[in-house]
């Protein structure tokens, strides 16, 4: 199983994404590689969620926690995990001109990796887990397990990381501050899945309205759902 190389820290192009074109966590991988400039540069490969594609023993051998998005470079190292993917892509050294997702200064790494956990566990997990435990998810065949009351708590607790955020969005412009970042990604994603399972914001919600609105005007995610309208 190719996971480490000694140059694996090399920028590697062209580079294969194991994905599925429409889903919250992949986005998350998408809108970075738009933000980066990095979108024509990367091989997508579809696998199929709903036909179980992912916990096969094949998929397993590329990614051990059977999820998606998985980054593969050109000499087989394997990166999974949306959080790490985004860091390589930001830190690849020879994208002159493109944003910086993951901060540039101490304080600002530190604070963009605590309120993109915070999007995670508070919000987009959350209602990941609602999908897969309280609604029928991917289907029987791969949803071996399910608690409904667990589902419905996490989705309690996705309502209540959207007001969080909600309030985050009051007092600066950004999940992690002044500038767009990793963070932000991160909730797109939760408010991606929030539509896909039809959880709606709360009424009161105003200013995550108002950045979801202006998130949705950066070409990065209007490039992503362009992709999903053609089904790409
Ligand atoms: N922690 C992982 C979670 C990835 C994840 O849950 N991906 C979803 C893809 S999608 O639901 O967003 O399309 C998945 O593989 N789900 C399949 C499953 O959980 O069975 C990450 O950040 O990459």
């Amino acid at each position: 199983m190719n996971t480490t190389h000694p140059h694996a820290d090399a920028c590697q192009l062209p580079m294969k994404i194991y994905d599925w074109y429409n889903g919250p966590y992949p986005a998350r991988v998408r809108i970075a590689l738009a933000e980066k400039g990095l979108l024509q540069k990367v091989d997508f490969v579809s696998i199929n969620l709903w036909k179980g594609e992912h916990k096969t023993p094949e998929f397993l051998e590329i990614n051990y926690s059977g999820t998606l998005p998985v980054l593969e470079l050109e000499d087989g190292t394997r990166i999974a995990e949306c959080t790490a993917i985004t860091q390589y892509l930001d830190d690849l050294d020879d994208l002159d001109g493109s944003p910086t997702l993951t901060g540039k200064t101490a304080v600002e790494k530190g604070l963009i990796h605590m309120m993109t956990k915070r999007a995670e566990i508070e919000f987009l997990d959350a209602v990941s887990v609602y999908f897969h435990h309280a609604t029928p998810g991917l289907g029987p065949h791969v949803e071996l397990y399910q608690n409904e009351e667990w589902g419905l708590r996490m989705r309690d607790k996705a309502v209540r990381g959207m007001r969080y955020f909600n309030e985050v969005l009051k007092s600066q412009p950004f999940v992690a501050g002044a500038s767009f970042s990793m963070a932000d990604i991160a909730v797109i994603g939760g408010m991606i899945f929030s539509t896909l399972v039809e959880l709606s914001i709360p009424e009161e919600c105003e200013a995550l309205r108002e950045w979801y609105a202006r998130m949705q005007n950066r070409p990065s995610v209007a490039a992503w759902a362009a992709m999903v309208e053609k089904g790409e």
